[in-house]
């Protein structure tokens, strides 16, 4: 489970602006684009542990807490929760800054599983 906190849990791996042309048909930011920028985060948090490449394995969890509006900066922070013989995992948490800035929300938190790969394709065994 996790832990609802009053700040960001984790590193800032990645800032991002939604556009008009990331919405639902709502006008709301699609939870799509959102879980891909998280996905995005993950990946490269895992691809700094595992000094390599990496494809995404699992999702474990993820909600959607609130919604990301047109013009919020998406702020996406990660850490690594686990590391195994050859998978990585990480949590994550999306915030969104908004009203220039002065505000901060909570809107996503997940943790996704990344498996390391070697240049050939195949599995790789992380380094403890
Ligand atoms: C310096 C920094 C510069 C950075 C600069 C680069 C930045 C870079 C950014 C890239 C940003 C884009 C990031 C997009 C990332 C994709 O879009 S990846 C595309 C989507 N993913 C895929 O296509 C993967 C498809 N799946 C596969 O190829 C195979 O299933 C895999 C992943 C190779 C695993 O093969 P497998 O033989 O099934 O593996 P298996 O031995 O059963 O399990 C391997 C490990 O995974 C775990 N695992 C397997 N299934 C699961 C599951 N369902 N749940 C949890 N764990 C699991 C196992 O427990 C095991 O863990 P370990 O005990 O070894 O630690």
């Amino acid at each position: 489970m996790i832990v609802e906190t009053s700040e960001p849990k984790g590193a800032l791996t990645i800032r991002t602006l939604a556009m008009p042309a990331d919405t639902n048909p709502a006008g709301d930011i699609f939870g799509g684009w959102v879980m891909s920028q998280m996905d995005i985060a993950g990946a490269i948090a895992a691809v700094e542990r595992a000094q390599g490449r990496v494809v995404t394995v699992a999702v474990e969890a993820m909600t959607f807490i609130a919604p990301v509006k047109v013009g919020d900066i998406l702020c996406v922070y990660t850490s690594i929760e686990r590391v195994g013989n050859t998978s990585i995992t990480v949590g994550l948490e999306a915030w969104a800054r908004r009203n220039r800035l002065d505000d901060r929300v909570k809107v996503t938190e997940g943790r996704f599983v990344y498996v390391s790969l070697g240049e050939d394709g195949q599995k790789r065994r992380i380094e403890p």
